[in-house]
């Protein structure tokens, strides 16, 4: 007899309190409010660059008793001359501090229609895991990565307060807390025979979604393709790029031969968030490629993660797939994370007149196979 997928909805568990703790520092961020970050070397009130105004950055440095500092990733200060690595954190300072306008010039590309501020002597050295910590935190906000801080000896005691270990640890922790929530069965217009089954955090963050089109046997390697969400040209038919093609095309492929599974990842712009896919975009319009664009911006070419699809799959029951893709980062990916890739199905569709330079960005340096 064969087997099914595991499709139920499953009980809720309690969040633990490190995701708890990470999910309102996020909030509060995203506010334009102080976080306190703690870690082992000391803690810093922090606030998220994309959010100051002159009266926050005074406010964040009365209220720490130290001057404010800017924490900005290894890309961004490389882009900006301030620093030479692809790795880690930089640590800016200003004489006395920064004022608003010169934070945005440093950690926003999109801020350079403005008058250039008067920059104050600027000093940048690689800065070790708090700074790291904060900067993590403006990125799982989905913000610029880049952070305002300024150390704080005696904090205040009614601001949100979060470990760096904590913030680290927050993605890995959100995607082994996973579980069914709820399922239906959704006829799509080239799979008739569809489920779209919805996985939860335990701390109710960012839900995924597994679409099972026909009856997957688990017990022998599943066509499976997971694909990263993509507002633009999933839902907007968007010519910029080739995501569009590629959501329906696995639909259609995967009805064809009959059953398998496409997961659909809550992460938006290889992993940057849709806000800042439009600030690269912006910056593509002026000349970067699409993996420029995203180090312009301080990010890495490819921030996304692919446990919360390993974890997926597990709790389907699905533990061999033949993966539809033309990235190799996602088959080494998914082995890493305990998920056998019997084979690599090539996933390529036509180009247009719009995709052309972002599919040969692809090819050409992100190493797809085409
Ligand atoms: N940052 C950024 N993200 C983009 C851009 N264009 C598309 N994306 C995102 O790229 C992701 C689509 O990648 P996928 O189709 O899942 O995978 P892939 O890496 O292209 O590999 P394949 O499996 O071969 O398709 C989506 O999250 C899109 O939003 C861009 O110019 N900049
Ligand atoms: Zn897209």
């Amino acid at each position: 007899m064969t087997r099914s997928l595991d499709t139920t909805p499953k009980p809720e568990i309690a969040a633990p309190p490190s995701l708890v703790a990470v999910d309102r520092a996020i909030a509060e961020l995203r506010r334009g409010g102080l976080v306190l970050v703690e870690h082992a070397d000391g803690a810093a009130l922090m606030m998220a660059a994309e959010a100051v105004s002159d009266e926050s950055l005074s406010h964040l440095a009365a209220a720490a008793g130290s001057a404010t500092l800017l924490g900005l990733t290894g890309r961004r200060a490389g882009v900006l001359g301030l620093g030479d690595t692809e790795a880690g954190v930089f640590r800016v300072t200003a004489a006395n501090g920064f004022d608003a306008a010169t934070i945005a010039w440093l950690a926003d590309p999109g801020a350079r229609s403005l008058p250039m501020p008067v920059f104050k002597e600027l000093d940048a050295r690689r800065a070790g895991g708090l700074d790291e910590a904060c900067v993590a935190l403006a990125k799982l906000a989905r913000l610029l990565p880049a952070a305002v801080l300024a150390l704080a000896a005696t904090p205040a005691a009614d601001v949100v307060r979060v470990g760096a270990t904590e913030i680290t640890g927050y993605q890995d922790n959100a995607a082994r807390s996973l579980r069914q929530v709820s399922q239906a069965r959704v006829p799509l217009e080239n799979a008739e025979n569809a489920r779209i089954v919805a996985f939860r955090p335990s701390d109710g963050g960012i839900e995924h979604l597994a679409i099972v089109i026909g009856d997957p046997d688990p017990d022998q390697p599943v066509l499976a393709r997971l694909h990263s969400e993509c507002f633009t040209g999933d839902l907007l038919g968007s010519l910029r790029c080739d995501c569009g093609d590629q959501l329906r095309g696995a639909i259609a492929e995967i009805a064809q031969t009959g059953s398998g599974v496409l997961l659909y990842l809550a992460q938006e712009g290889r992993g940057i968030g849709l806000v800042n896919k439009l600030r690269a975009y912006e910056l593509q319009d002026a000349g970067f490629d699409t993996l420029d664009a995203n180090l312009q911006l301080g990010f890495d070419d490819d921030e996304r993660i692919y446990l919360p699809a390993a974890q997926m799959l597990r709790l389907l029951g699905i533990s061999r797939v033949r993966l539809l893709t033309n990235n190799p980062l996602k088959v080494d990916a998914l082995a890493r994370h305990g998920i056998e890739v019997t084979e690599r199905v090539p996933h390529v569709f036509p180009s247009n007149d719009h995709n052309q330079g972002y599919l040969r960005t692809k090819a050409t340096r992100s190493g797809h196979l085409f």
